[in-house]
């Protein structure tokens, strides 16, 4: 038999341009192939930092929509929590690999895309936007940073041993099945969403990916 293509699987297809865009920046391809200038690094992670502060409430704001959206019968609300478990170990490991590079997490002020991105992530806490559209953006947010750095762990990966753990941090099994998690969840929302609600996921999904590409860039093209 022949399984259902979801929602998901139709969007990736679609736009799997603009997906390998995000997945496969030249700022992953350059750690991946070793040739990575550290001070880009630096860049990403002080700006990635200030994100993740901004991306708590975003997330929470989630778990909360799971919670109200009251037909959990699936363990939505469990699995966002974990998110929101990872996020607080995420925080303290910036702070650690912050003070291993030599980066001042007080004194990093955000560049332009982040705070777009960032002020992105407030328009979607709002209570108007259904937890549909929210957990598309989730899911998106959470696998482009899954795929991308499980790309620098590949076999043929020349990824400098001293970023290896930051690649294992978004691109570990576990987390890749989280992220699946996430998609389960998406995929039965829309499952059963009006038009309207899919149009305006698809959408979300898209700004998504133009942001994930905006933020990439910013570390990567500071001399
Ligand atoms: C910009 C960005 N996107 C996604 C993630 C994944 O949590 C992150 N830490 N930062």
């Amino acid at each position: 038999m022949q399984a259902k293509i979801t929602v998901t699987e139709t969007w990736l297809r679609k736009h799997r341009h603009l997906y390998d865009g995000a997945t496969r920046h030249p700022f992953i391809r350059s750690i991946r192939d070793g040739n990575i200038d550290i001070s880009a690094f630096k860049t990403w992670l002080g700006q990635d930092y200030i994100f993740v502060r901004a991306f708590v409430p975003f997330v929470a704001s989630v778990l909360t929509k799971a919670y109200k959206g009251s037909d959990d019968g699936n363990g939505d609300v469990e699995v966002i929590l974990g998110g929101v478990a990872a996020l607080h170990d995420e925080i303290s490991w910036f702070k650690k690999e912050a003070f291993k590079w030599g980066v001042q997490l007080s004194s990093i002020v955000p560049q332009k895309a982040n705070q777009e991105y960032c002020r992105f992530l407030e328009s979607l806490i709002s209570p108007e936007v259904e937890y549909t559209v929210a957990a598309v953006a989730f899911w998106a947010i959470e696998t482009i940073y899954q795929e991308s750095f499980a790309h620098c762990l590949e076999d043929d990966s020349k990824t400098p041993p001293e970023l290896k753990e930051t690649c294992q941090r978004w691109g570990n099994e576990s987390f890749g099945e989280y992220c699946n998690s996430l998609r389960n969840i998406v995929d039965r929302q829309l499952e059963k969403a009006s038009d309207d609600v899919i149009t305006k996921a698809e959408a979300t999904l898209l700004r998504v990916l133009e942001h994930e590409v905006d933020f990439w860039n910013m570390s990567h093209r500071r001399t």
